[in-house]
């Protein structure tokens, strides 16, 4: 029995014409942020120089990010800290996708609120669109002692949880959670993304997708993700972009906004043939690209290694093309 197997391979740029080829093809950039621009607060080499490079040469920059802990505010002054040019409004986070998501796609009426699991950035967001939420930050939650059914008294007007990231999950948090979603009902679970590891200048941390995890187990339920691979993060920011572009009056952005996200009819802000996604993992960044029909960049700065691209075990998933670090496109610098 014969088995044919198309297996593409990813195009492993290396010589300065293949970086002047994407240069040439693409004028829309979408950067993920953890294991490309940085890892931690160690910035790549050679990033703010190609990012600099890419807006000299007209090209759009956006920086898609799955990380929830900050807020698109709170990311502009990680990347003031850092020496890394970025526009508020270039920034998208897990974070803000989530809390638009509620907003404009969910619908959570006015009087319910949402518990979450998750740092100060997924709060601010929230905050921004209006939602009202509990949980996160509040001290009462963030405790490493016993949790009982019997001295607590639940919201009824929870009508979701959301979890992200959050460095200080505990018992309290998932016990909360776990009752919101089996007692209130119609309780929604949403979770930010589902990182299973988070790279760090010092190696890798647990990531967001721990963080859910218990509550998937106890729940026997999947939530619903809304960061990459998910098309609703590339439909937030595309109905970001679009009115910015187009000038369309009913997609305002900030507080209480009722994002109108545009039909593919609407969208003239990206080509997403003319668009290209560059990460550092494949079942989020690289993924998210075809999903949305972008072309891919993967770089080895972050979570993938080479042995997952070119080794016996390969991954299904193989991004157009590969390079060792964004410093590399320094080349047409020369
Ligand atoms: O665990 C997480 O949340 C992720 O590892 C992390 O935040 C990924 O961020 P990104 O690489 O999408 O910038
Ligand atoms: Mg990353």
């Amino acid at each position: 029995m014969t088995v044919s197997a198309t297996t593409s391979m990813a195009a492993r740029l290396s010589s300065r014409e293949d970086y002047a080829g994407l240069l040439d093809k693409y004028d829309t950039w979408l950067f993920d942020c953890d294991g490309v621009l940085w890892q931690g607060d160690k910035v790549i080499d050679g990033a703010t120089d190609v990012l600099q490079l890419l807006r000299h040469h007209k090209k759009s920059v956006l920086f898609v990010t799955n990380n929830a802990t900050k807020s698109r505010k709170n990311y502009k002054k990680k990347f003031d800290s850092l020496g890394v040019e970025a526009h508020v409004d270039e920034i998208f986070g897990s974070a803000y996708a989530a809390a638009v998501y509620i907003s404009s796609v969910m619908k959570l009426p006015k009087d319910k609120k949402v518990y979450v699991i998750g740092m100060s950035g997924l709060e601010e967001e929230l905050d921004e669109e209006g939602i009202a939420h509990i949980g996160g930050t509040d001290p009462e939650d963030n405790t490493l002692g016993s949790f009982s059914l019997a001295t607590w008294t639940p919201d009824p007007s929870v009508g979701a949880v959301v979890c992200g990231l959050d460095t200080s999950v505990n018992y309290t948090k998932l016990s909360k959670a776990f009752n919101y979603l089996t007692r209130n009902p119609g309780c929604r679970f949403l979770v930010t993304n589902e990182d299973s590891t988070y790279p760090t200048a010092d190696g890798l941390l647990p990531g967001a997708g721990t963080v859910s995890a218990p509550l998937r187990y106890a729940l026997g339920q999947d939530p619903t993700a809304v960061g990459k691979p998910n098309r609703t993060m590339l439909d937030c920011i595309r109905a970001n972009v679009a009115p910015a572009a187009r000038g369309v009056g009913d997609a305002k952005r900030g507080h209480g906004v009722n994002v109108r996200l545009p039909s593919p009819a609407d969208r003239h802000d990206f080509d997403p043939k003319r668009t290209i996604m560059v990460g550092d993992r494949l079942n989020t960044d690289i993924e998210f690209g075809q999903v949305g029909g972008l072309s891919t960049l993967l770089v080895l700065t972050g979570i993938t290694k080479e042995s997952e691209i070119t080794g016996p075990n390969v991954s299904p998933t193989v991004p157009d093309y590969v390079t060792g670090s964004i410093g590399d496109l320094r080349a047409l610098l020369s």
